[in-house]
């Protein structure tokens, strides 16, 4: 096919799937890996996102506490942007992931294959989601998978033993590590969350999250001979709660702040957290799902971390009752995060206005119902 998708014939039918060495060799990116012009703009400044230390926070520190808590506070009410730093991961962890992953983007696709997610499902590896969309194909490989901690089990250890064998065990526990340290910084970060909303009980989120099944999603950008007619990940909001993201030394990572695209300069030491659709919805509105893309380059591939928390599927997302009171109204209806995990699945593709039609959507549903 013509169209830089092989045809991967198996159990007697033809799934199109991504071959990333064999489309780096044509001269011409395939036109369904082409994005409409308007969310090409360059992105011509970086972006001053504010660094916050979490170093005293950690440690119990009130004034440190109260530095934070401002900076979160300006951050999210604008963009829903920030970066953290001494954030208490091992970097030498964050190293160890990095190789593990190679390890899996390196393997043959046709061993990429034989894990790949099935329609419906987020867990396993992706190919420019080819098997989902037919246009604005993103130019990435995606390898995803669930984590729990209200569990006795290694959830991801497990994951990656049942789907890609004992020679993947190593790389199950580095991310199995990996995951936990993510979950305990997102919990803390939730605690300065409450606290900069004006919370009274700092660990209002905390019972929302603490059963919850994230989501680690490892992304692997091949280089691309035409890059400023593609994207890695095209403009979007997550719908999810609270990202938090460890770019490679690349570069890439573009963030819609004062009405432009701006850059996110990599800082090996920094995890970008950005507030999702499902957060806006958790503050009323009041803290901004950030609107962010990923470009490639034609020298070298880039890599992220992104660590998605994400509440129990079936716990009611509504805002605390003392910000509604403050506000007067609510923004959103309920919702579960299931059902909006299922609309961005089944019926809608995340991009920047998730959110909104989301709402429609559920209220059309919730009438058809009476
Ligand atoms: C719940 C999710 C859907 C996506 C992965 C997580 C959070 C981010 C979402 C996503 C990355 C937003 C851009 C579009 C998307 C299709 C992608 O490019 O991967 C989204 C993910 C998805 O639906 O698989
Ligand atoms: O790779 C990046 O820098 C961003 C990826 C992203 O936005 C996502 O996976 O949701
Ligand atoms: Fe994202």
């Amino acid at each position: 096919m013509d169209s830089g998708l092989c045809l991967v014939s198996s159990l007697n039918h033809q799934e199109v799937q991504f071959d990333p060495s064999w489309l780096q060799m044509q001269p011409h990116v395939p036109m369904n890996f082409v994005w409409p012009k308007e969310c090409l703009v360059d992105a011509n400044e970086e972006f001053q996102a504010p660094f916050v230390d979490l170093d005293g926070f950690l440690r119990g520190d009130v004034e440190a506490t109260n530095g934070a808590v401002k900076l979160i506070h300006k951050a999210c009410s604008t963009h829903g942007f920030f970066q953290a730093i001494n954030h208490g991961v091992d970097p030498l962890l964050i190293g160890q992931v990095y190789n593990e992953m190679d390890s899996f983007f390196k393997l043959s696709l046709e061993r990429k294959l034989s894990v790949r997610k099935t329609p419906g499902s987020l867990w396993g590896y992706s190919g420019a989601h080819a098997d989902r969309f037919s246009s604005k194909l993103p130019w990435k490989e995606t390898f995803s998978f669930p984590f729990q901690d209200n569990t006795l089990e290694p959830v991801v250890t497990n994951f990656f033993t049942s789907t890609l064998g004992e020679d993947f065990g190593q790389a199950g526990v580095a991310f199995q590590k990996y995951c936990e340290g993510m979950k305990e910084l997102g919990m803390k970060l939730l605690e300065l969350l409450a606290i900069s909303l004006g919370l009274v009980d700092k660990l209002h989120y905390k019972e929302l999250f603490e059963d919850g099944c994230s989501i680690m999603r490892c992304n692997y950008y091949p280089s691309c001979q035409q890059p400023s007619l593609v994207l890695g990940t095209g403009p979007h909001c997550d719908p999810t709660s609270l990202t938090i993201l460890h770019q490679d030394q690349v570069g890439g990572l573009d963030v819609f702040a004062e009405n432009k695209w701006q850059t996110v300069p990599p800082r090996p030491d920094a995890l970008v957290v950005n507030i999702g659709d499902t957060f806006t919805a958790l503050s009323n509105g009041r803290y901004k799902s950030c609107l962010h893309r990923a470009v490639v380059n034609n020298y070298k591939e880039r890599r992220s971390l992104a660590f998605f928390l994400c509440p129990k599927e079936d716990k009611v997302v509504r805002p605390p009752e003392e910000i509604v009171c403050r506000d007067g109204t609510k923004q959103c209806p309920d919702f579960t995060w299931s059902n909006l995990l299922e609309f961005t699945q089944k019926y809608y593709r995340s991009d920047e206005a998730t959110l909104q039609n989301f709402t429609k959507w559920l209220l059309s549903s919730k009438l058809q119902t009476f």
